[in-house]
């Protein structure tokens, strides 16, 4: 079986390689960089995830016979020597990445893409809509362990995810950023991540009674008895008929492993079922809690005292129903011209979207004694300050003003060669490694950068050189667009 998506892709990517190819201006050398503009959820920090599928899906990045014949419908007729050239596609640039796990901010590159305009274009939809999603679902589900760091965390989201590849990829993600379990058995083979599963109201509904739906339950899986108790009454009925059993599993040498609360004020069930728990002298019994849980609910449900120790998070957590999409962007900023790689810019009336040009880098800057994260400092990939341990100057580029100096530091770089000239060089972690290095992270950060409420921002700062270059570019639009203003004036 061919895995090939080099069809999923926007058709302006096949239109702008077509007109490139066309213009011969095709193996143009080009650099890009993807970053996102706004942080996820007023969160003060994001997960990246998503760089095993982009890898995934280079290896497997060639155009079949099938593509080729579908491109060859299409009403824009391309010639049939530029088909044969998709034919032979290979990506042969490289990629630089941000490993997956790290927490990254916004506007600093987080994927970037050096080669051909012919491959470097083509790659942008199917990097960005991976990336997007799994950052996106890796940051909720990282805000949703921050209120509950003592807790167990299953997934339970398959349902609701928009579709297999997103239940699928974003149980992976929940993973990474702290998750222990998901119930998506696919995602559990495939990534060896832990599984996890109670049972259904309708387990309960099949049989005539309550206890009888649990006693068959218990004999059927007497190590693996989670029992729901709210499909009749969780107090009167669910949780006496779930001690019952315990006191019949216990007489076998076996355990209850844990009762699981499904409607209802979790907070007062969950309280009153530890009572009756206890008093039963069922003290190892877990309470599982899940109904529409987010991080917002966890943390009201612990303040009000709920006795839980393992929530099930399905649909809030996988379609991230606050803020359903990251708006992650690839943006052009160096090119080759006259074979010297210029750096190029985007002018916008909008501010924030005006881009910052030429090819960069960006670095992790560590205080050495504390061993936390002071900021991190972008520049142009040319600079060696931070790799000969120079005194930096750091400042905010929206206020430079605001500015300090720091000459003892430890400085990560954050973006890791992945491709060159077409070969993967990128030693993949494996999921634990990758989950193990998030923990890391988030070790390395201040708490006030990791509340849930008004985090204190983190800096992202740019050197002297990358500002100033988009200071001059900028001036240079300007005194462009003055002296056209002047021309036409004069005509
Ligand atoms: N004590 C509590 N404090 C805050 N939120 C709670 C508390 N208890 C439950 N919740 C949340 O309130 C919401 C209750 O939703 P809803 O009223 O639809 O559920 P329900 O009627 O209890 O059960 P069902 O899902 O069967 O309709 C859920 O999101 C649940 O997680
Ligand atoms: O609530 P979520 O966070 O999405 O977690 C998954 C939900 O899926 C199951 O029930 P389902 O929603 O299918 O039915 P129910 O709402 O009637 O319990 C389960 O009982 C959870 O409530
Ligand atoms: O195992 C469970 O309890 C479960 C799994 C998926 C969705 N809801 C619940």
């Amino acid at each position: 079986m061919n895995h090939s998506m080099a069809l999923h892709t926007d058709k302006y990517q096949i239109n702008m390689m077509y007109a490139h190819w066309k213009n011969d201006t095709h193996n143009q050398h080009t650099v890009f960089e993807a970053f996102f503009r706004k942080m996820p959820f007023g969160n003060g920090y994001a997960v990246f995830a998503g760089l095993e599928r982009i890898i995934e899906y280079m290896e497997q990045l060639r155009f079949t016979d099938d593509d080729i014949a579908y491109l060859g419908e299409q009403e824009e007729q391309y010639d049939a020597a530029f088909l044969e050239e998709l034919r032979n596609f290979r990506f042969n640039g490289h990629i630089d990445a941000v490993k997956e796990g790290t927490l990254v901010f916004a506007n600093e590159p987080l994927v970037r893409v050096e080669g051909r305009v012919f491959e470097t274009q083509l790659i942008e939809t199917a990097l960005l809509n991976f990336m997007n999603f799994q950052t996106l679902i890796a940051t909720k589900a990282s805000r949703i362990k921050r209120v509950a760091k003592h807790d167990i965390l299953m997934e339970f989201g398959t349902r609701r995810a928009q579709e297999a590849d997103a239940s699928l990829w974003g149980a992976r993600a929940a993973y990474i950023a702290g998750f222990h379990a998901t119930s998506n058995m696919l995602a559990g083979k495939r990534f060896s991540i832990p599984t996890k599963g109670t049972h259904a109201h309708a387990w309960v509904q099949s049989f005539t009674s309550e206890h009888q739906a649990f006693e068959s339950f218990a004999k059927a899986l007497p190590d693996h008895v989670t029992l729901l108790v709210d499909t009749y009454d969780t107090l009167h009925s669910g949780i006496p008929n779930a001690i019952q059993i315990a006191k019949q599993l216990s007489e076998k040498g076996k355990k209850l492993q844990g009762i699981r609360l499904d409607s209802g004020d979790l907070a007062y069930l969950s309280i009153e079922a530890r009572k009756m728990l206890d008093e039963a002298g069922l003290y190892d019994v877990r309470i599982v809690a899940s109904n529409d849980l987010d991080e917002y609910t966890i943390a009201d449900l612990k303040e009000q005292g709920a006795r839980v120790d393992s929530w099930g998070v399905g649909t809030q957590l996988i379609t991230a129903a606050d803020q359903p999409s990251l708006g992650g962007v690839y943006k052009l900023v160096a090119r080759e011209i006259n074979g010297r790689l210029e750096p190029t810019i985007k002018i916008s009336a909008n501010p924030e979207k005006v881009t910052a040009p030429g090819k960069k880098d960006v670095y992790r800057i560590i205080h050495p004694k504390k061993q936390k994260a002071i900021a991190d400092y972008v520049c142009l990939a040319s600079e060696s300050d931070v790799e000969r341990k120079q005194k930096l100057k750091l400042f905010d580029p929206l206020h430079p003003y605001i500015h300090k100096y720091v000459d003892q530091y430890e400085a990560e770089k954050l973006l890791k060669p992945i491709y060159r000239s077409g070969q993967l060089v990128y030693d993949r972690p494996l999921l634990e490694e990758i989950r193990a290095y998030h923990e890391q992270q988030i070790n390395l950060f201040w708490p006030e950068h990791l509340r849930k409420k008004n985090p204190e921002p983190f800096h992202v700062d740019y050197s002297t050189k990358a500002w100033q270059l988009k200071r001059d570019m900028i001036e240079m639009y300007v005194q462009e667009k003055e002296k056209l203003r002047l021309m036409r004036q004069e005509e």
